[in-house]
This record gives structure tokens, sequence and C-alpha cells, in this order.
């Protein structure tokens, strides 16, 4: 039968190609469907054009740093250039992604999936079949059901503007919030950011949350803590913000940017007997649903890791050693996390908190790095390191990083969790100096 195939994947992002890529690489019958642009999220609107984006604002703060320590004069940000050369990228990756999944023999739709009242799978009325599916839809942005939800925007839309506003606001304080709101204002743009309780980042250890925003607030970021939006009406002078205690403020653009809800309502499970709530589709420690030849993986599916593409793809790499040779249940590794602001944010492992409640076993250290070499030299305004000991084992078991260049950092640190690495283990290897690699003998 033309239409029939050992397995359907439903959605084309990272979780999707790559299932859809690693089974037909071990001789399955693949189809894959996607209902928008072939790459979904992260290389359309999510992790690539925001860091594109953020080069020039590293760019330009790291030329700031080094005012009067031999630069002089700052560069501005165009921002129709800087979209112009995102653009660049993006333009490209919806055909690009199509043209990769045909080349390596994987059938492909472009349409909506939905599962029948008979069970059936139809691609905008098209049957199609398998022995398994495979559900990789991901997440879309929340709209918060206020009055006015209508004139709120989202991360797809900032990622795309043709010019940065004047005043730019975000409802949300996690990291499409903080990681926006770190663009705008690099453009130049008035930004506020509210949040609804007083722990932003709630996932990331407190003191560094709050360094980070003492950082942005003198780069002249307004947060608004325990401010519970209620209404954003269009007015002649701009979009009037309103919280329920009276907090008002107008702004050229709003972006909710206060979390993301899995794609699944479009998907008719309930014809099929998988269960899903807002944490996404359930599956067990197989990524299995409740019906067994329907598996979720990547951003759809609740699992308890955060919803990252380096998640998707790992979570897609064991589902194709599970469709091809089952065995033991998905064991995630350490997973590093981390919020692209000025300075970005990281984090992976055991948490300060959790540490602190067995201080007997482990050793939390805070560790200034600001004058270190590394960062001195390029005139860093802050760099901080929370480093978790398990003493025991003397191996680093956890650590936050604020700095600019934490994100390379968080994956050194990754490595010594995951590899269970001892300063003795580390001191037993050259690594090349002067770099923040070897720093991280210091860190123990
Ligand atoms: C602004 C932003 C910045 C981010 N930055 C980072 C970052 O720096 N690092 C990081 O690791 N992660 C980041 N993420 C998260 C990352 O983008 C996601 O974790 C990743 O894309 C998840 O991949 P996925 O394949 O599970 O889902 P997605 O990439 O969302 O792909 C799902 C696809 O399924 C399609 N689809 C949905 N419903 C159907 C249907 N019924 N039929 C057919 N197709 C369907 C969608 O159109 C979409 O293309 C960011 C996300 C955002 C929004
Ligand atoms: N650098 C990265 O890796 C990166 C970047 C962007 C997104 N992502 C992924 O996308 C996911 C979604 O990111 P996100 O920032 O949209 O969501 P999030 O869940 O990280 O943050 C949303 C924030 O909005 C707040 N909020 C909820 N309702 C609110 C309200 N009514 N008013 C004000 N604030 C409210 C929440 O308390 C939360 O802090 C992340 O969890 C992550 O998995 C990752």
């Amino acid at each position: 039968m033309a239409n029939q195939y050992d397995v359907i994947v439903i959605g084309g992002g990272p979780a999707g190609t790559a299932v859809a890529g690693g089974l037909t690489a071990q001789g399955k019958r693949v189809l894959i469907v996607e209902a928008d642009l072939w790459g979904g999220t992260c290389p359309n609107r999510g992790c690539d054009p925001k860091k594109i984006l953020l080069s020039a604002v590293e760019a330009k703060e790291a030329a700031e740093h080094l005012q009067h320590r031999g630069l002089i004069a700052g560069p501005q940000i165009d921002w129709p250039a800087l979209m112009a050369h995102k653009r660049g990228y993006t333009d490209g990756i919806s055909s690009g992604t199509h043209a990769s999944l045909e080349k390596q023999g994987i059938a492909t739709i472009h349409g909506q999936a939905t599962f029948g009242a008979d069970g059936q799978l139809t691609v905008d009325g098209t049957p199609v079949s398998a022995r398994d599916y495979v559900i990789a839809t991901g997440q879309r942005p929340a709209i918060l059901p206020i009055t006015g939800h209508e004139n709120l925007r989202t991360s797809t839309d900032f990622l795309d503007l043709d010019d940065m506003p004047k005043r730019v606001t975000f409802i949300g304080g996690g990291y499409v919030g903080f990681e926006l709101a770190t663009i705008a204002k690099a453009a130049d743009a008035d930004v506020h950011l509210i949040h609804h309780n007083d722990r932003p980042l709630k996932n990331f250890d407190p003191a560094m949350v709050q360094a980070l925003m003492t950082n942005l607030e003198k780069e002249d970021v307004h947060f608004h803590l325990n401010e519970d939006v209620t209404a954003v009406t269009k007015q002649a002078d701009g979009y009037h913000v309103q919280a329920a205690s009276g907090f008002e403020l107008v702004t050229d653009l709003v972006i909710c940017s206060a979390g993301r809800v899995p794609n699944v309502e479009q998907l008719g499970l309930e014809n099929v007997g998988v269960a899903y709530d807002r944490q996404g589709v359930q599956v067990n420690d197989h990524l299995q649903t409740a019906n067994t030849h329907i598996y979720a993986v990547g951003d759809v599916s609740a699992t308890p890791v955060p919803k990252l593409t380096p998640v998707a793809g790992y979570e897609a790499r064991y589902l194709v050693g599970e469709l091809t040779q089952p065995g033991a249940a998905i064991q995630y590794p350490a997973v590093p996390t981390q919020v692209f602001a000025a300075p970005k944010l990281a984090q992976v492992g055991l948490s300060a908190a959790a540490a602190q409640r067995e201080p007997d076993r482990y050793r939390v250290q805070t560790i200034d790095m600001t004058k270190w070499f590394t960062y001195y030299r390029f005139g860093a305004q802050q760099a901080l390191a929370k480093v978790i000991v398990d003493q025991p084992s003397g191996t680093i078991v956890g650590a936050t990083v604020l700095s600019d260049l934490a994100d390379e950092m968080i994956n050194y640190l990754t490595l010594l969790i995951d590899q269970k690495l001892t300063l003795a283990d580390l001191q037993h290897r050259i690594l090349a100096y002067p770099t923040p690699a070897s720093d991280l003998q210091y860190l123990y």
C-alpha cells in the first residue's frame, strides 16, 4: 500500500527529524509530517535566530567593556541590517531541511496530522498508516487570557521584527523574557519586564538571578515584580499595560513571554487513547504513551527534564533505539541549561538549595572570578560561579555560572559532572592556556 509505513513521525522539528533520520538509517520506511516550517522552532523561530541577534549584542557589550581599556567609541546596533543577517540564515532553513529529509530517503508530507474518530491518521484529509507513530509536535507560545489578549505578540514576532520599537514590554520572566529583553535593550529600546511573582527564572539559583537582574537594571532594563497583568489595551499613545495593583505603563510592543504550551489539541489524541495535560503528552520511561504503538518525544512529551533542543535530540536517539531494538528505560545525563542574557546565566546538576539540605555531604562555594585573567582581559563587569562539590568523592555535582563565557563553561562543567572527574583527574591532563577551560581546576 502506498500510504503504509513502518513509522509515521508527526512534527518536523529537531526531535521529529532526528527520529525520522535515525530510523531511516536503520532501514525503516518512515513518513514525516510537518504542518508549518520544516526544522521546527529551534532553527526557524527559537535558539538559532535568537543567538544570531545576540551576536550583535555580544559584540557591542565586548566593545563597551573595553572602553577606556584600549577602545574608543562603541558600536551601535543597526536593527534592519541585523535582521537581514538573521534572515540570511533562517530563510533557507525550511527548504533546506526538507531537501535533506528527502535526500535521506524519508517520505515527507506537508499538512496537519489528525487521528480521526476511527483512529485513522489523516494529513489534511489524506489517510496514512504505520505500525508505530511518533508525536513530536513541540510547543507554542502561551497567550495569557487577559483583556486585550489580541494585542499580545510572541517570541516568534520579536525574532522577525522589521524595526525595533522605542518601547518594548515583556510579560513573563522566564528564558524568553530575559533573553529578548537583553536584545531589545542592546538595540536601544526602553525595556520593561513584568513578572507575576518574586521569583523570575525560578529554576535558577535565586542569588545568581538577582545578580543578573542587578546587571540588567544597570543597563536600564526595568523589572516590575509581583504584578499581575489584567489588560493590554490599544490607545492613541500606545498599548496600555495594566495590572491588578493599579500599576500601568504605556509601550509600543507587548511580548507575552509567560511560557509555552504543548501542541496537542489538533491531533485527535482522545481518539487513540493517548492522555495529555498542560505539561504535554504523558509517556512512560520508554517514551511510550498509553497506546503502545504511539510514542512522544521532544518538547511535546511530559518528561521530567527541561524542554531544550539537545534534550529533544537525546530523546530522539533513545527512541530510535527503542523502535529498532527495545531495551532499558531512558535515563538522562546532566542537562545544562542557560539564559542568553548579559551576562549569561547557566546551570547544571544539583542545585545549591538541594545541596544545602545535606551540609555534611556537599560543599557549596561561590567564587568571584571577575578579577581572574580570563575575565579581566576583556573588562568583564561580573563573573560568578557557584559550585557544588560532593565531599566524599571529590567530584563536582552541580554548578551555576554567571558570566559572558557561561555558555562555554557550563558545557565543560557538564562533562566534569558526567565523567565524575576529580581535581586530581583534571590535573593529570593538560588543557591549553590561557582559556576558560584552564580555569576549571580553580573551581573545585
Ligand atoms: C525563543 C526561543 C528560544 C529558544 N532557545 C533555545 C536555546 O537557546 N537552546 C535550546 O536548547 N533550546 C531553545 N529553545 C527551545 C527549542 O527551540 C525546543 O526545545 C526545540 O525546538 C524542541 O524541538 P521539538 O522538535 O520537540 O519541537 P519543535 O521544534 O517545536 O517542532 C515541532 C514541529 O511540529 C510541528 N507540528 C505541530 N503540530 C503538528 C501537527 N498536528 N501536524 C504536523 N506537524 C505539527 C510544528 O509546526 C513544528 O515544526 C528555544 C525556544 C524558543 C521559543
Ligand atoms: N536558552 C534556552 O535554552 C531557551 C530559551 C528560550 C526558551 N527556551 C525553552 O522554552 C521554554 C519556554 O520559555 P519561556 O520563557 O516562554 O517560559 P518559562 O516557563 O521559562 O517562563 C515563563 C515565565 O512566565 C511567568 N509567568 C507565567 N504566567 C505569568 C503571568 N500571568 N504574568 C507574568 N509572568 C507570568 C512564569 O512564572 C515563568 O517565570 C523554556 O522553558 C525552555 O524550555 C529555552
